[in-house]
């Protein structure tokens, strides 16, 4: 998100929940508090990974500044996961609609989504959520003290906001990212949204190109297509959701095709003209094509946002495409200075703010002599396209196999399997569990279903508590649930040793019974 310093943060449709948006996140009355002698922390950015950090160092008794340009909450709770998730529950409610009548619930074909309705909705859901990242809260619950404003580095031991001095003894730098806008002729002049302006539209667009086949691109193609646009999705590699599995992405594919989303794998757009409506020309493998739409979304990518925050002078290197270097402790090349969230770390979610955050807190705060230190890559971080079917993921990558396929062996159970999900007319989707080769040790996973973000939970768990695949075998499931695919899965680690020298004793065993 970006917004000019000393002008008055508003969100559009400026309505009564985007006002208490704003309220809370940004209050036009905040006064910046007299800044400490000396903070133990001061936080630049105000995300998740900002926020988790202050909060966690304050309830722990540190003097603790945090500072945000724009608004408390970051992408995640403004222009994120919250809008988007509040999105996709309704578009999921408009496809339940669309097929209600192969379930016996016939409903006339003029029913459709009001989306005007949908995005009021979602702005009550996120003005309701943003409390939790108020900056009252952070102050009276916390502690932390809040500066509102635009930060940088003055000397290694200050960070300038509206012209006070913070000093600090260690400081977070937590300022996320924003999107790539690429080099397209004619895109600029025709105009687009990227995540930093979808949220505020109040017209749905009839026609609309999303460029960009990755989480963003994938979650609101779908999403719009369901709430009535007509979606041309445009990718540039061979593959939607890249990091996925072929066989994934393929799954996914389908079923956008079947849902009327046009999908363009190899598209190398050349430039966009925009007289009547917007005109996408571009290649694919050699042959052009053209489209023309009312809207287009970029979902291209992240880029750190580095500039302006004086690294240079601090001793903090950054790379303009992966931010700024940290090591496993997260800590740059300034020692006294941490990094953490998207503007650092190739995974760029919530949850890995979240739990990065966490270790910061213990490693900037609690580790004399780097003593007690948490690193990084100890972490297990599952992810999850919120696409219908889900996508989510845990663990050993495909490609990662693929690199050593001798050493995993993987359990594969097909969601047609699974009872629940007959009845539920869930089927498309599977979970793949991995595991050590010769042993029951889970590496990790792979499920696509209708509740994958929530099923996968169970591996990461087993993975973080070190239970292998035996006990989730052993383990009794409700009849019928759509998580009995694990266990279906862990069933079959068990047979893979039942079907050996178990079975040859019981075979004798039996024969003597006999
Ligand atoms: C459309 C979309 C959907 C997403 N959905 C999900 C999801 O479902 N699940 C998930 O886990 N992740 C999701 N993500 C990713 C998630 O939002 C990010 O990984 C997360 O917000 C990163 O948090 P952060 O604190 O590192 O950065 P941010 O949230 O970007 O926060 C950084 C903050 O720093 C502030 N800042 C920057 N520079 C300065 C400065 N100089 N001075 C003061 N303040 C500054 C910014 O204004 C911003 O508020 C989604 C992202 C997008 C865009
Ligand atoms: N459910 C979630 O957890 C969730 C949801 C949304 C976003 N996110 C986070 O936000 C990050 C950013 O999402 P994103 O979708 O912008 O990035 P992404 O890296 O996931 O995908 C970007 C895609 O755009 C394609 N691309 C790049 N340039 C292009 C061009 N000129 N033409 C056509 N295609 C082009 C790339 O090949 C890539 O597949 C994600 O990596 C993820 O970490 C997470």
């Amino acid at each position: 998100m970006t917004q000019l310093e000393n002008q008055p943060i508003t969100v559009s449709p400026m309505d009564e929940f985007n006002q208490t948006l704003v309220e809370n996140l940004h209050p036009s009355h905040w006064k910046n508090p007299q800044p400490e002698r000396c903070y133990n922390l001061v936080v630049i950015g105000g995300g998740t990974a900002g926020l988790v950090t202050a909060a966690g160092a304050g309830l722990l008794g540190g003097k603790v500044a945090l500072i945000e340009q724009n608004l408390l909450g970051g992408d995640c709770t403004n222009v994120g996961c919250v809008p988007s998730k509040a999105l996709i529950r309704s578009s999921r409610i408009a496809a339940a609609v669309g097929i209600a009548s192969e379930y016996g619930i016939p409903v006339p074909e003029s029913v459709k989504a009001d989306f005007s309705v949908v995005m009021e909705q979602m702005r009550k859901v996120r003005s309701q959520i943003s409390s939790n990242d108020s900056a009252a809260r952070f102050q009276e619950e916390f502690g932390v003290d809040i500066f509102l404003g635009k930060a940088h580095f003055s000397s290694s031991q200050t960070v300038d906001v509206r012209g006070e001095k913070l000093r600090f003894k260690k400081a977070v730098i937590a300022t996320g990212s924003h999107p790539i806008i690429p080099q397209i002729a004619g895109l600029e002049t025709a105009g687009y949204l990227t995540n930093e302006t979808v949220f505020s539209l109040t017209k749905l667009p009839e026609s609309l190109a999303v460029i960009g086949g990755g989480y963003i691109g994938c979650e609101l193609a779908q999403t719009f297509q369901r709430l009535g646009s007509k979606v041309i999705l445009l990718q540039r590699g061979d593959q939607v959701l890249k990091r996925s599995d072929i066989e994934v992405s393929d799954l996914i594919q389908e079923v956008f095709a079947r849902e009327g989303i046009y999908t363009v794998l190899n598209a190398d757009i050349k430039r966009i003209e925009s007289e009547d409506g917007k005109t996408i020309y571009y290649d694919v493998l050699g042959i052009e094509e053209q489209s023309t739409v009312d809207e287009i979304i970029v979902a291209t990518g992240r880029q750190p946002n580095i500039k302006g925050l004086n690294l240079e002078a601090v001793g903090v290197k950054s790379d303009p495409k992966k931010g700024i270097i940290i090591n496993d402790y997260l800590q740059t090349t300034n020692p006294n200075i941490y990094a953490v969230g998207d503007v650092c770390m190739e995974s760029k979610f919530t949850h890995a703010a979240d739990a990065a955050a966490r270790i910061v807190v213990q490693n900037a705060l609690f580790s004399p002599l780097g003593i007690g230190r948490k690193k990084l890559s100890s972490l297990i971080i599952p992810s999850c396209a919120y696409t219908d079917p889900e996508v989510a993921q845990v663990g050993i990558t495909e490609a990662e196999i693929l690199q050593k396929p001798e050493k995993v062996k993987t359990f594969y159970v097909p969601l047609s399997d699974i009872d629940r999900a007959c009845i539920d007319r869930q089927t498309n989707g599977f979970a793949k569990v991995h595991v050590r080769h010769g042993t029951d040790k889970i590496l990790g996973a792979t499920i696509v279903s209708a509740h994958a973000g929530e099923m996968i939970n169970q591996i990461t768990l087993a993975m973080v508590g070190n239970v292998g695949l035996r006990t989730i075998a052993n383990t009794i499931y409700p009849y019928p649930t759509q998580s009995e695919v694990i266990r279906k899965a862990a069933d079959k680690y068990n047979f893979t040793w039942l079907k050996g020298w178990v079975k040859k004793l019981a075979s004798i065993w039996l024969s003597w019974q006999r």
